[in-house]
């Protein structure tokens, strides 16, 4: 390769450049806090902000997620599996039974070969697996497995052994965080200090270190997971979680002078769920006042309001909405500007008011 690099490197360094120079320059400075359940989205916002505004991902950065993604389509073959017997829905075609025995029989190196790429693809296009993964809300498996399998077909382009993840793969990637993750952004002149924190329970303590002089909470929430039950407790529904978690986050002393922005995600897997696949807001049953239609804007109405509902001052405290869809770089690039700037704003009238 000599000394040639690549072009996303060279916009990498571009970008850091520019960061460097406009971070001189920035006058107004905010501490935005994500908060929010496990796998609501966090850090796929992070990771935009840090290709929109930061200083994106070089070629080596991109690389070191290989082992990540590789593990990603090999879980999700595993955890389907396990499912299927669980389920006792059984795999009747032969070349799928052989798949099935490539998969469980792999070691721990659990390394990608043609065989297991191909093996994974097979169970993909089976019909009977296809059953199982439609009940894909019974079983813990990420969202964003079947995109992922589907860019195995192209193996060993996508996942062999000269294979680097493209910043799409870094996107769909689910790496789950732990401790505190920080990193700073120039949005619009405005320097922007974020913070990602790991979303399930036992990751919760650690929260409270980064609680100091935050300037606004983004909570992040899922939209699609209404049906399904936490990674961590299989007892709560994650919706349920999701709302109590708020609650708590909105009524804390810590943050009685903070914005508080949600931003309601994954939108795009809501759309699937409820208006193409059909599955109603109250599959649970633990959500009677939901509307049981499948109408996209009515749900999403429902949702602001139970999410509204949890303010125990509703007259002081005002709640600003994004519906998002954090794998979408162009969208996350408007909400997040309009973001900042509704954080400024609040930011200055909280400090007129204090004159
Ligand atoms: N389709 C779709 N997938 C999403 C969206 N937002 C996040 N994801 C995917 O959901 C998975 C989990 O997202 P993360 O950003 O890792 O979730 P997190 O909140 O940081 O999770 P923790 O670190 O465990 O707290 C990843 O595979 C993302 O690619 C979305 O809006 N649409
Ligand atoms: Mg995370």
């Amino acid at each position: 390769m000599g000394n040639k690099i690549s072009a996303e490197e060279a916009k990498s360094k571009r970008l850091s450049l520019r960061l460097r120079r406009s971070r001189k320059h920035a006058e107004q400075e905010i501490k935005l806090l994500l908060l929010g359940a496990g796998e609501s989205g966090k850090s796929t916002i992070f990771k935009q902000m840090r290709l929109l505004y930061g200083e994106g991902y070089s070629d080596s950065d991109r690389a070191r997620l290989r082992p990540f993604l590789i593990g990603n389509v090999i879980d999700g073959a595993l955890v389907a599996l396990s499912a299927g017997d669980a389920l006792g829905i059984e795999l009747t075609d032969d070349s799928a039974k052989e798949a099935a025995k490539v998969i469980r029989g792999l070691d721990n190196t659990r390394s990608l070969t043609e065989d297991v790429a191909s093996a994974i693809t097979t169970l993909w296009d089976d019909e009977d697996f296809k059953r199982i993964y439609k009940e894909r809300s019974t079983f813990q498996i990420q969202d964003t497995w079947s995109e992922l399998v589907e860019k195995l077909r192209d193996f060993p382009e996508w996942g062999g052994a000269e294979w680097v993840p493209s910043m799409e793969d870094v996107i769909l990637a689910r790496v789950r965080t732990t401790g505190v993750v920080d990193e700073e952004f120039i949005v619009k002149d405005v320097k922007v200090r974020m913070l990602d924190v790991g979303g399930q329970r036992n990751e919760r303590r650690k929260w409270i270190h980064c609680f100091e002089n935050v300037t606004s909470v983004i909570f992040v929430a899922s939209l699609s997971e209404y049906d399904q039950v936490l990674f961590e407790d299989a007892t709560q529904n994650r919706l349920k979680e999701s709302l109590s978690l708020f609650k708590e986050t909105i009524n804390s002393r810590w943050f009685k002078s903070s914005a508080i922005i949600l931003f309601l995600n994954k939108v795009d897997l809501l759309e699937e769920k409820l208006v193409k696949r059909g599955i109603p807001l109250n599959e649970s049953g633990l959500f009677p006042g939901a509307p049981s239609g499948k109408d996209l804007d009515m749900a999403i109405e429902w949702y602001t309001d139970e999410f509204e509902a949890q303010r125990s001052n509703p007259r002081k405290q005002q709640i600003f909405t994004h519906v998002t869809c954090a794998t979408d770089t162009e969208q996350v690039d408007t909400v997040m500007r309009l973001t900042s700037e509704h954080v400024l704003r609040v930011n200055l009238n909280a400090a007129n008011m204090l004159r």
